[in-house]
């Protein structure tokens, strides 16, 4: 996992490890892991141009120290001190000494590298002039941002973007992430995000929110053993699609039949089950003894009925699609809801631009209402559950966004319930491993169908287990 903490975690932490260092030994750590990725941006420092902006706490503090080494080993370093009476006196101090000169009107033409340090976890959203200026004079002439903690002017701990705010190229964040570098739509604004190690890890609590990567794919997915067998692996039904959506089922059937359980019982309507068992003869129509079910892909008018009868067996049910509307908080125990952000505005009765606009929220909120794990789909898929950490999975492609991959989704999320895994978890890996298989399906940037993501998953699964087990840099 790669974890984010939210600024007062972050607060608590850096007090602890503070008190036990010399004044100004962290600035020092964040100021050298800034200077080390310029340095690594920039290729060559001697005679390179870096403008450095510089607000007025310690963002702005790291800021100048990090041009007090640019500015030593050769580049020429302009800095504009937004608020000079309130910038870091030790740090300008030591930036100016080492030949950064300071200027109000850089000229964009030929600088190398901009360093936002206007603000970080102390900030308030949004950026004022003469910072919103410089900012968008400096993009439109195409110069390189490394930003320092985080892009200036996003809500930090919300992950969205209301305001004005800094895009990076790169952010150099320090201690740990935090939520607006991995949660959409803030994630957008981090550009390539490079964590430093300033010692913060011993001193943090549990983080509020994780990325899931592939290492924790592999440690989770349920492997068969030599005594396994079909029951053992678990049995995985779906009750999806109808005469007009036939095509759900068989997607949802597909996923299901891409995952670890050992057989798919299809429970639809007997017009469908004809059609599914042709064209995937490995499943066995009609119902009985299952561990998981999946309903809703599809089902169109029959999704209250097939809620309920699902229901009935008090085995974890995946929710989705048209038996979202059906659900009623405590339903069933251990139940994965599966929304995309308009499901999930109709479920809370608001609008989708507003849940799209602070998914992390509204999937935490929903996750509480609905009384459920909540896996809220997206290109920054949310997978949050009550007191628990929320997850969060980035592989997909933008070329998943294609008619029936949800159903696939579902399929394959039953599956991994079915084998066992609880709902977090069930969510956690069907969403990263329909990512992963939706890049390899469309080869890094063709178009593709939900098909062709459904006949990537083994590969994709493939691939992740047989991964050389090499430590995550953060590990
Ligand atoms: N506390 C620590 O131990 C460490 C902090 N570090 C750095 O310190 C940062 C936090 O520093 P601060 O708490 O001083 O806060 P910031 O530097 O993030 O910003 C606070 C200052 O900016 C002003 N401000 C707030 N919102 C603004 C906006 N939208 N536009 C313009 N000005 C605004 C405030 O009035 C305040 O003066 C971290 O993000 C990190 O970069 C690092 O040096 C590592 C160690
Ligand atoms: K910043």
């Amino acid at each position: 996992m790669r974890y984010a903490h939210t600024v007062e975690s972050v607060r608590r932490a850096e007090a602890a490890l503070m008190a036990t260092l010399p004044a100004g030994a962290l600035m020092q750590r964040a100021a050298a892991g800034l200077a080390a990725v310029c340095i690594d941006v920039l290729g060559s420092v001697y005679g390179a141009r870096v403008v450095v902006l510089v607000g007025s706490g310690d963002n702005g503090g790291d800021a100048l120290y990090a041009a007090a080494r640019l500015a030593s080993r050769g580049a020429a370093v302009e800095l504009v001190v937004l608020k000079p009476e309130a910038a870091h006196p030790d740090g300008l101090a030591a930036a100016l000494r080492a030949g950064a000169r300071r200027t109000d009107k850089p000229a964009w033409d030929g600088v190398d590298l901009l360093v936002d340090g206007v603000v970080g976890i102390g900030g308030r959203p949004g950026l004022r002039d003469p910072a919103r200026t410089l900012i968008e004079d400096a993009r439109a002439a195409g110069t390189y941002v490394v930003a320092v903690d985080v892009p200036s002017g996003v809500d930090v701990d919300g992950a969205t973007l209301p305001e004005p705010h800094v895009t990076a190229d790169i952010t150099v964040t320090f201690g740990t992430h935090k939520p607006a570098l991995l949660a959409a739509p803030a994630v957008r604004a981090a550009g390539w995000v490079q964590l430093v190690d300033i010692g913060l890890v011993p001193y943090l609590d549990e983080a509020g929110l994780e990325s899931v990567e592939s290492a924790d794919v592999r440690a989770a997915y349920p492997l068969p053993s030599g005594e396994s067998h079909k029951y053992t692996r678990g049995v995985v039904g779906v009750d999806a699609g109808s005469d007009r959506y036939a095509g759900a089922a068989e997607l949802c059937v597909r996923g299901a039949q891409a995952g670890p359980a050992g057989m798919v019982r299809f429970g639809g309507p007997d017009s469908v089950a004809a059609e599914i068992v042709a064209r995937r003869p490995e499943a066995v129509a009609g119902r009985g003894r299952v561990q998981a079910w999946v309903v809703g892909s599809g089902t169109a008018d029959r999704a209250d009925s097939a809620l309920r009868a699902a229901a009935a067996d008090e085995v974890p049910v995946v929710v989705d699609a048209d038996a979202l509307a059906y659900w009623r908080p405590g339903m069933v125990r251990g139940a994965l809801l599966t929304p995309h952000a308009g499901e999930l505005a109709r479920m809370l009765d608001v609008e989708r631009s507003v849940v799209e606009a602070a998914p992390l929220a509204y999937a935490r909120q929903a996750a509480e209402r609905l009384d459920a794990t909540v896996l809220l789909k997206g290109s920054n898929t949310l997978i949050a559950e009550r007191d628990r950490p929320t997850r969060v999975v980035s592989t997909g492609t933008p070329w998943l966004a294609t008619a029936g991959a949800g159903d696939v989704l579902a399929g394959l999320a039953g599956s991994l319930l079915a084998a066992g895994l609880p709902a977090r978890d069930a969510g956690s890996l069907a969403a990263w491993l329909h990512g992963a298989a939706s890049r390899r399906a469309a080869e890094y940037g063709r178009p593709i169908t939900a098909g062709d993501v459904a006949g990537a998953i083994p590969a994709a699964t493939a691939a992740v287990l047989s991964a050389p087990a090499t430590p995550a840099p953060w590990a």
